[in-house]
């Protein structure tokens, strides 16, 4: 399987390395259209288009964010390469979503949206099939976590010295608002019963050095509490490196006999 890589960040660094542990290359790094100089992914072949990457790539994997998913994500899709993506909080836009099932359903090809920082979504799966009444998602992070979010509008960042919230209302609000920080509240309302019945709570902690998240669901199967208290990634507060390792989860489950 050749595998191409969108994103020299902290999630694109941690896969590009445990890709080249396991033997599986990284082939090729897309780009951004005119930046084939970026300081990232040092050693791979750059590409600037999905129309120049070499013809015999299998599969594709966004760690760049919404930006790459807009960017480049239907135009893989139809070229009938397969696509996962750490980016589900884009598909809070409808027309995305719609545009990239259109584009899968041509290209013969699969969007598959990898867990990310995020565990339990199986049980919301399995859920949903009895009927859910009531899915909320909390995430709480270091005032650091909130940087560059509009967190920075509602609250001092630096000043805190108490746990404050600076969001609350539906995922899709969250996932358009935070995109670097609000995939997981996309993650449990595409698993769970969508984004505008899932609610969202986002709090800057100066008490935890984790990331933590934490799902509540209520439904015909009963009830489960979820929480994940998640090691960041060195280079970037922000992300928890729970969500480079389901990318390369999602890699193995594609070619592993037994699957779950
Ligand atoms: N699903 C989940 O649980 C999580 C999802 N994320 C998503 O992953 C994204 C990346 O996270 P990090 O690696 O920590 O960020 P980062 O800021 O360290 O790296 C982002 C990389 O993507 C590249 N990039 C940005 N836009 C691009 C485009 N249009 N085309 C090609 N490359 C592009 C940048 O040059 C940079 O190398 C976040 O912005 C967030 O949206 C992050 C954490 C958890
Ligand atoms: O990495 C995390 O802890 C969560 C995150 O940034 C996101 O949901 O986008």
């Amino acid at each position: 399987m050749k595998i191409g890589l969108i994103g020299g960040g902290a999630i694109g660094r941690y896969v590009a390395e445990r890709l080249t542990a396991q033997g599986d290359g990284p082939h090729a790094l897309l780009v951004r259209p005119g930046r084939l100089d970026e300081a990232s992914g040092d050693g791979i072949d750059r590409f600037g288009s999905v129309a120049d990457l070499p013809s015999d790539i299998d599969l594709m994997v966004d760690c760049a964010g919404h930006g790459a998913l807009i960017e480049h994500g239907a135009a893989i899709l139809e070229r009938g390469i397969d696509l996962i993506t750490v980016s589900l909080g884009a598909l809070a836009d409808p027309q995305l979503e719609a545009q990239l099932t259109h584009a899968a359903e041509a290209g013969g090809a699969q969007l598959h949206l990898a867990s990310g920082a995020i565990g339990a979504l199986d049980a919301l799966q399995a859920a949903r099939v009895g009927g859910l009444t009531d899915v909320t998602y909390t995430g709480r992070k270091p005032p650091n976590g909130w940087r560059g979010s509009p967190a920075e509008d509602h609250l001092d960042l630096d000043a805190l010295n108490e746990a404050a919230t600076h969001f609350e209302g539906t995922a899709r609000q969250a996932a358009t608002d935070y995109p670097k920080n609000a995939n997981v509240a996309a993650a449990v309302a595409l698993a769970g019963i969508g984004f505008d019945a899932t609610q969202v709570r986002l709090i800057a902690d100066p008490q935890v050095t984790a990331n933590i998240h934490e799902v509540t669901a209520k439904g015909t199967f009963g009830q489960f509490t979820f929480h994940i208290e998640g090691t960041a990634l060195p280079d970037n507060p922000r992300s928890s490196a729970l969500a480079a390792m389901s990318v390369i989860a999602a890699i193995r489950r594609r070619r592993a006999a037994i699957t779950t």
